[in-house]
C-alpha cells in the first residue's frame, strides 16, 4: 500500500568524521507502506545514514525528519516512533518468546493488557505456538529474526528500520522473512531495508545505491536495470560499486 504521504524526508544530509565524510549531501524522501531498498558496498555510509535517522548521532549539516519529527531537535521522540532490527541485536537468548515480547512490550509503554493480545497474535502469525515457553536462544536463527521483526512491530511504529535482517540464514527462510515484510508493507507500514542480498533488491519498491557516501542512483529495480543496461539488480549494483570494491 504505497501513498503520497511521505515518512521519510532527507535534503542534503551530510556526516564527517574529522575531515572525511562518510555520508555525502544525500536527499530522498521515503513513502508510506514503501518497501525502500538502502544499498552499497561495505564502507559506502549506509549505517552512518542509517543511525542519523533512527535519532542516535548528529548530522554534520542537511536536513532530515522521520514521520515528521527532525532528527536534530527531536531524536528521542523519533526513537519512540520508530521499529528497529538488525541482523547483530535480536532476542534475549535466556528468555522465552513470551519473555522476550513481555519485556521489549514493556519498554515500548505497551499496557499488560495489549502485550497479552500481541503475544497471542506473534505466536500464531509465525506459527509458534509448540515453542512459546521455550528459550529463545534454543530456537534456530531464521525463526529469531521473524520474531524479532515482530517485536520490532509490536507498537505499531509507522516506519521500521532493517539492517540486513536476513543475513547468515537460507534462501527459503529469507524468502519467507520477506513474505512478512510484504505482508506489513501492505498494511501501510514503511519499511527502510538495507541487504547485501541483490535477489532481495529486486523485491524493494524503489531501491538507493550508495556509493562512497554519496546516493549515486535511486529508483525501482525495473527502472535501476533499464538505465544501466543490466538484466539483474546484481549487474546494476556491480557497475556502479565496481570501481570502489
Ligand atoms: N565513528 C566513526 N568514526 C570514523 N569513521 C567512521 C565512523 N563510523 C563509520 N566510519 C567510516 O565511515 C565509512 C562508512 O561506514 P558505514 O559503517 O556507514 O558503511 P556501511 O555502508 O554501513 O558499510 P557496511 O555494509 O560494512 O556496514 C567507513 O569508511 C567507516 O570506516
Amino acid at each position: 500500500m504505497k501513498s503520497e504521504e511521505t515518512v521519510i524526508e532527507v535534503e542534503n544530509l551530510t556526516k564527517k568524521f574529522g575531515e572525511f565524510t562518510a555520508v555525502n549531501e544525500i536527499s530522498f524522501k521515503t513513502y508510506k507502506g514503501e518497501i525502500f531498498g538502502f544499498l552499497g558496498a561495505n564502507g559506502a555510509g549506509k549505517t552512518t545514514a542509517m543511525k542519523m535517522l533512527i535519532g542516535i548521532s548528529k548530522p554534520t549539516s542537511g536536513e532530515a525528519s522521520v514521520t515528521g519529527l527532525d532528527v536534530y531537535s527531536q531524536p528521542d521522540r523519533i526513537k519512540r516512533n520508530i521499529g528497529y532490527m538488525s541482523q547483530k541485536f535480536s532476542m534475549y537468548d535466556d528468555l522465552t518468546i513470551k519473555e522476550n515480547i513481555t519485556f521489549f512490550g514493556g519498554i515500548y509503554g505497551l499496557e499488560r493488557k495489549t502485550i497479552k493480545t500481541k503475544i497471542q497474535e506473534i505466536i500464531e502469525s509465525l506459527g509458534l505456538e509448540d515453542v512459546a515457553n521455550k528459550l529463545v536462544g534454543a530456537l534456530p536463527l531464521g525463526w529469531k529474526q521473524k520474531l524479532a521483526f515482530s517485536v520490532a512491530l509490536l507498537h505499531e511504529p509507522k516506519i521500521v528500520f532493517l539492517d540486513e535482517p536476513t543475513g547468515g540464514v537460507d534462501p527459503i527462510t529469507r524468502r519467507q522473512f520477506w513474505e512478512l515484510i510484504y505482508k506489513q508493507a501492505s498494511q501501510g507500514t514503511t519499511i527502510f531495508v538495507t541487504t547485501h542480498y541483490m535477489d532481495e533488491a529486486e523485491y524493494c519498491d524503489r531501491v538507493s545505491i550508495m556509493v562512497e557516501g554519496k546516493i549515486e542512483a535511486l529508483d525501482t529495480p525495473k527502472n535501476l536495470k533499464k538505465e544501466f543496461g543490466a538484466n539483474s539488480m546484481d549487474g546494476v549494483f556491480l557497475k556502479l560499486a565496481r570501481n570502489v570494491e
